[in-house]
């Protein structure tokens, strides 16, 4: 339903999105995640064509957001970095400004903005400036524009930044029940957050997809036989010289407790799982292999070194 070709975006000389391609299905939470300046905001300033591309295309729903703005933007609600609010309207006002800027027929409008004022919990200041209101009201009024006229898509860029804790809670039950019958797109920098609240994530760095997949998945990725804890009854050299017959072993750490004990750490090529081998290695040698465990890796390791690996490889490339 939303597929992007090929996006590149600069700014002058700086590649802010590096040839990004992705296509999202409908019905789902995406979570875009990235340290900052990664390129989150730029994609989605894109795809909701508030912002050209230097190159590549955005389809919505088949409509090119370039091409056929109207028809495209019609299927989307988009909450910016920063909601461009009117402060000297009333929330009341500002919702029925947006509805006629949506277009949304004016049979449907009042029904409309009362529906999305009791969503995002705005009725009991409806009257109310929208400069008087807290930073989190502000952003619920933000939410409720995205969200006025029900569109298929919605895409929300860090929508629980500045709230407190409650109020980040409330949005992102907001955000489950939208999913129920909307797509929605959000960006975070808080793993936490995708993690709790995306059924899938695509990390960027520096303008690069570096990994899309499910939460679960992407914790995978590192676990299970990638990544092998043991401890052994042998001598570290003697340890070394064992797993060494193993093929597919990437690095390896040894500590040892004493001359007959040694715990090894252990990282295999391309996620191979080794665990036979190394059991019969040691069973060979006749070395008691007293424990093996998978380590686990979590969404914060594979976060860091995904987004690390891009500044290496930058830094590599000086
Ligand atoms: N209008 C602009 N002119 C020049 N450079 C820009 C402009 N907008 C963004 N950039 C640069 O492009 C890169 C990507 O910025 P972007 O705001 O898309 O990142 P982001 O992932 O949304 O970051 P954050 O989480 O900090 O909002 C950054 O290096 C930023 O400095």
């Amino acid at each position: 339903m939303i597929e992007v070709k090929d996006l590149v975006k600069k700014y002058g000389s700086h590649l802010a999105v590096d040839h990004l391609s992705f296509t999202l299905e409908s019905g789902k939470i995406y979570g875009f995640l990235g340290p900052n300046g990664a390129g989150k905001s730029t994609t989605m300033n894109i795809m909701t064509g508030y912002l050209g591309a230097t190159q590549g295309s955005v389809l919505i729903d088949g409509h090119d957001i370039l091409k056929e703005p109207e028809e495209a933007k019609k299927h989307i609600g988009y909450l910016p970095e920063l909601p461009p609010l009117y402060m000297d309207m009333t929330v009341q006002e500002y919702l029925e400004f947006a509805a006629e800027l949506k277009k949304l027929p004016k049979e449907k409008r009042e029904s409309d903005i009362s529906e999305v004022m009791k969503l995002t919990r705005l009725q009991d200041v409806s009257d109310r400036l929208i400069k008087n209101l807290s930073k989190g009201y502000k952003q619920r009024v933000g939410l409720a524009q995205a969200i006025l006229g029900f569109p298929e898509i919605i895409i929300l860029d860090e929508p629980t930044v500045g709230l407190d804790p409650k109020q980040i809670i409330e949005i992102r039950e907001l955000i489950r029940t939208l999913s129920e019958k909307h797509t929605v797109i959000l960006s975070s920098h808080i793993l936490a957050e995708v993690r709790e609240v995306c059924d899938y994530i695509l990390i960027i760095s520096k303008g690069k997809l570096v990994a899309s997949d499910t939460p679960e998945n992407l914790e995978l990725l590192r676990n299970g036989a990638s990544s092998l804890e043991l401890e052994v009854k042998a001598a570290p050299e003697t340890a070394r010289a064992i797993l060494s017959t193993i093929d597919d072993i990437d690095a390896m750490e040894m500590h040892s407790e004493n001359e007959n004990l040694t715990r090894v750490k252990l990282e295999t090529k391309n996620g191979a799982d080794i665990r036979e081998a190394v059991f019969y290695a040691f069973a060979e040698e006749k070395c008691p292999l007293l424990e093996m465990k998978t380590a686990k890796a979590s969404l914060e390791d594979i976060f860091m070194e995904l987004t690390q690996k891009e500044e290496s490889n930058d830094a590599g490339n000086l």
